[in-house]
């Protein structure tokens, strides 16, 4: 075609084409030989010739392609960023059979969106078609595909365009395809002049725009307000006179008229079944939580609708309307009525179940992608746009267009993501030595909730990594600094202050078990995020040799806050992405609060564009269950992203209440252990139950004092060099100690016993809360007014009871040691978490009195120290050589401060030593072996002088003691074994709990 006919073509369209239909959005003239009849429209026939210049396209067409044959022409103009056309198929009878379908563009470039529409095969193409480009589609093809031109963004829209769509149709011979409906006027309608079919809306929504026009010719649509459906009466002389009555309400009569579904359909069953018009249900859709508290009226639609269902099964001229694809993002504020999309949408449902009943439409296909998901209750909102036959499969396209992969890579996510589940927190297992056990959770102020991560050690000692986000947390503001949030088990927390000033508002800490790698392989990861840029908070760790593998994970901990603009926010973490891209072959894994809800992922645009951006570097996410539930909403904000879905064994939402959000447990297969190297983690697997103990009672006591009172300590005494002799003594005082203090089996645990009990929960109370904990899996799974108001009638009862137990338990306490102020400091600290035995963590103070506390920092300090002796010692000599000429021998000889010296010792001071440990007791319980040994230190000190000052003499330190372990005599039969641990475990304790007030 000639440029210069095209551009006339859009200059004089509206002159020189009459429209004779207008949809919503868009207008649209058709001429042909023969009328064209589709779902919605209809049109005369009116000749080609009619219109210059379609009928010159034309004739250009059929010569340049002469096996094109068409008899009609269609022109349709998009003139604004809405003007679209919804997903259809060309499929009309009227369309000969093998015949091409040719569509001409002209204008601006517009998408043409191709969808496979057959179940399980879902596919999607999409294609930009610019000014004089032609496509086009075999008649057959539309058995399987349908197409649709969307609209654009506003910014995007790039002004008008025309379509042209030339068809071959076939000479009607009956009257048009309608099918005849089920009513009593059936015999009328082969004739020539299809029959008007009188639809009648009901409905209780106000302001409801219904498109009329939406509905072909033959039909005439009248609509009623009706508020409640027992006044259906009030309308009998109109549902008399119409061939076809929808109706859509039956919210009221629940709500406000408080009728039972019951007694609501019975009503209805008899109404229907006086007329011979046909009737059309639109089941009632459920409305948001936060309009329905205890779900009561939630259950009651449900109820009705399933009656409605039954009832249509059996009914002759009564039909339910499934209305699946209301969902919350259809609601208004109030969670009850519709907005204005819903309003669009209901519209559009209506028109397409008129035309399905009046048989001009096909059916609904069951796997329709017009139709969202089912939000009718918590436990089936899901978040899985993986899926293939999701309605915006962006990710598909993606799939198709930018990624090679394959399309069970996709299927992989979304099983998994179908496998997903609530999970109850004493279901989690331990992690094994093949696995990394992430927990990641908004947690809201860690420092509020450390001393019940400390109370709840065990659960959290499941897992290898915790990732903390909005933790609120400065640990330089913290009284004793980031020892305040250690954890028993981990290695020292990685800790990031809120990006605010204020501390508030976000915060991320990171936790390691010692069991997934040693400090050493714990690294920050630069990337190339600029530390300005608060779209979003990060924290990037690397972890090598994770759990004994010689694989290296990437870790980023991360949290957008509310205030955050969520578009900067997914530009950025594009950039990340990107930046990790040459990492792609490490196992990365992005956990955090993005505070994007993916439930809503199919009408926002942020959930659309965080996933995709995502997609486009192979990340998939892998929540699919709300993991912020409050009483009125159920949001997916907790995101968990991974770029290697192959290693994911599962992610589930955990049913553990401690912030407003919930926790997500992500099992990722670390596997590949390389066996070269011992792996650690078995000795650091979290011991929970000792299968063996000891008793310490007087009768023991009595043995032990017998056995050592009857002990010569010979062998020692004879035994040459002070390590041997210190081992002999060691061998001998632990066959004694043995012998009175046998070892235990350990009684079996109750059902619900902690193993590291408070002292004040008592068992009826631990199993008080071990149900209450079942309660709340439940409240989040089913939450039905019942199980919601069970958990919370239980989580009062427990908490009053644990706290009144207790504040007794302490009174108790604090009565008992009234005389000791040491004692009341220990059980102050107690109640505040401090001086609590951290294993594995050192404190040192240096000569400047502040703390050191890292492993690093400690060494360092250490051997500054000792590096520095000499250096030290020659420069004071130096210094004094300007008065001392002397020099060194002279400094040498003379008294000195910084000279040490070693004189024997004695039985007595031994004695001194070994009650003074008793000064170093505390409540606990541990402590027993040193009274053992206090009781009747006077039958061995002998022993013990003889040994110090054999080893003084020698000028050898023995060599069991080098290792300096602070060791339960109680476990030393385990022996030596594990000599490796480089320390892990060796707790010199270096002062770390000098605060204890008053030491
Ligand atoms: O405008 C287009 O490209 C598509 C028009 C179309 O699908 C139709 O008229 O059936
Ligand atoms: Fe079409």
């Amino acid at each position: 075609m000639k440029d210069k006919e095209k551009m006339k073509m859009r200059e004089n369209e509206d002159a020189s084409c009459t429209y004779d239909r207008t949809y919503r959005n868009r207008r649209v003239a058709f001429y042909g030989e023969f009328p064209y009849r589709y779902p919605g429209g209809h049109h005369k026939a009116r000749p080609i010739a009619e219109n210059s210049y379609l009928k010159g396209i034309a004739n250009e067409l059929s010569k340049s392609h002469p096996t094109l044959d068409f008899n009609s022409a269609m022109v349709t103009k998009y003139d604004s960023p809405d003007s679209s056309i919804p997903p259809h198929s060309d499929d009309e009878e009227c369309i000969v059979p093998d015949s091409s379908i040719v569509t001409l563009s002209l204008g601006a470039a517009r998408q043409v969106i191709f969808r496979r529409k057959l179940p399980g095969e879902y596919k999607r193409q999409v294609i930009t078609v610019e000014h004089g480009q032609v496509y086009v589609m075999s008649r057959a093809s539309q058995e399987d595909w349908d197409h649709s031109v969307p609209p654009v963004k506003r910014a995007d829209f790039q002004g008008l365009r025309l379509s042209v769509t030339f068809r071959l149709l076939r000479k009607p011979t009956i009257a048009p395809p309608v099918s005849a409906p089920p009513t009593g006027n059936s015999s009328t309608s082969k004739t020539t002049q299809a029959p008007i079919r009188k639809v009648l809306i009901l409905s209780d929504s106000k302001n409801m725009t219904f498109d009329c026009s939406l509905l072909s010719e033959p039909t005439v649509a009248f609509r009623k307000n009706l508020f409640y459906l027992r006044d259906l009466e009030q309308h009998s002389q109109s549902i008399a006179q119409a061939d076809l009555v929808l109706i859509s309400a039956g919210i009221n009569d629940l709500r406000h008229g408080k009728a039972d579904p019951i007694t609501l359909h019975n009503h209805l069953a008899a109404f229907t079944g006086r007329f011979k018009s046909h009737f059309i249900f639109d089941s009632v859709s459920p409305v948001a939580m936060r309009a329905d508290r205890f779900n009561g009226l939630n259950t009651d639609i449900s109820k009705l609708n399933e009656l409605m269902l039954e009832f249509s099964l059996r009914s002759r001229n009564f039909k339910l309307f499934d209305n699946l694809n209301f969902g919350l993002s259809h609601l208004a504020r109030d969670g009850l009525h519709l907005n204005d999309s819903g309003k669009s949408s209901l519209s559009q449902c209506w028109v397409m179940c008129i035309l399905i009943y009046l048989g001009i439409r096909k059916g609904f296909d069951t796997n329709s992608h017009d139709l969202t998901g089912d939000y009718d209750s918590l436990s089936t909102l899901r978040f899985n746009p993986y899926h293939r036959s999701h309605v915006i499969n962006s990710i598909g396209n993606t799939l198709d267009q930018e990624t090679d992969l394959s399309d069970d890579h996709w299927d992989g996510i979304s099983n998994l993501l179908t496998n997903g589940k609530y999970q109850e927190p004493r279901h989690v297992d331990t992690s094994t030595t093949e696995e990394l056990k992430v927990l990641s959770l908004n947690i809201r102020s860690l420092v509020k909730n450390i001393s019940i991560i400390h109370e709840d050690i065990t659960f959290y000692s499941k897992f290898d990594v915790l990732c903390f986000c909005e933790t609120n947390c400065v640990a330089e503001n913290l009284p004793n600094g980031i020892t305040d949030i250690f954890i028993d088990g981990f290695h020292e927390p990685i800790h990031q202050p809120p990006a605010r000033k204020s501390g508030k508002g976000g915060g991320l800490v990171t936790y390691i078990n010692k069991r997934a790698c040693d400090s050493q392989n714990i690294e920050k990861l630069k990337v190339n995020v600029d530390p300005n840029d608060y779209s979003g908070e990060f924290q990037f760790l690397k972890i090598h040799n994770c759990k004994g593998s010689n694989k290296t994970m990437i870790i980023v901990n991360f949290y957008r806050s509310p205030s955050k603009n969520p578009k900067n926010f997914i530009d950025l973490l594009d950039n990340i992405a990107r930046g990790l891209d040459r990492h792609s072959r490490k196992q990365i894994m992005f956990f955090g609060d993005a505070n994007i809800d993916l439930i809503k992922y199919d009408t926002d645009i942020n959930g659309q564009n965080v996933i995709d951006i995502l997609a486009k570097h192979s990340f998939a996410q892998l929540v699919s269950k709300p993991t912020r539930i409050t009483d009125h909403s159920a949001t997916l904000i907790d995101h968990v992203y991974t770029n290697n879905i192959e290693n994911i064994s599962s992610c589930n939402v955990l049913t553990y209440n401690i912030s407003d959000h919930l926790p997500i447990a992500t099992t990722i297969k670390v596997g590949n252990v390389s066996h070269s190297r011992r792996t650690n983690s078995d000795s650091y697997r979290y011991n929970i139950t000792k299968q063996e103990t000891r008793l310490f009672r007087e009768a023991n006591h009595q043995i032990f004092e017998q056995l050592i009172q009857a002990e010569t300590w010979e062998d020692v005494l004879n035994t040459e060099g002070s390590s041997s002799k210190y081992n002999k003594f060691f061998e001998v005082y632990t066959k004694h100690y043995n012998t009175a203090y046998p070892l235990k089996s350990q009684r079996i645990r109750r059902k619900f016993e902690r193993s590291d009990p408070k002292p004040w929960i008592l068992p009826w109370l631990e199993e008080a809360c071990a149900r209450k904990n079942k309660l709340f899996h439940e409240k989040i799974t089913k939450p039905t007014s019942e199980n919601i108001a069970a958990y919370e009638r239980h989580e009062k009862f427990c908490k009053k009871h644990t706290d009144a137990a207790k504040k007794r338990y302490y009174k108790k306490q604090f009565e008992k040691f009234k005389d000791s102020t040491k004692k009341q400091w220990t059980i102050i600290n107690g109640l505040l978490n401090r001086g609590k035995k951290l294993t594995g963590t050192y404190r040192l103070r240096d000569s400047g009195g502040s703390f050191v506390s890292t492993e690093s920092a400690v060494a360092e300090k250490f051997n500054t120290y000792f590096s520095g002796i000499a250096a030290n010692i020659k420069s004071q000599i130096s210094s004094r050589r300007t008065f001392d000429p002397g020099g060194f021998n002279e400094y040498l000889l003379g008294p000195s401060s910084q000279s040490i010296y070693l004189s024997p010792t004695n039985a007595l001071e031994v004695n001194k030593t070994i009650s003074s440990l008793k000064n170093k007791s505390t409540l606990d319980s541990k402590i027993e072996p040193i009274k053992i040994a206090n009781n009747c230190s006077d039958k061995f000190s002998c022993t013990i002088s003889n040994i110090v000052n054999s080893s003084f003499a020698e000028g050898i330190f023995p060599h069991a003691l080098k290792t300096a372990k602070k060791r339960d005599p109680r476990d030393s039969d385990e022996g030596s074994e594990d000599d490796s641990t480089d320390g892990e475990d060796s707790d010199i304790d270096l002062g770390h709990d000098s605060d204890d007030g008053d030491d």
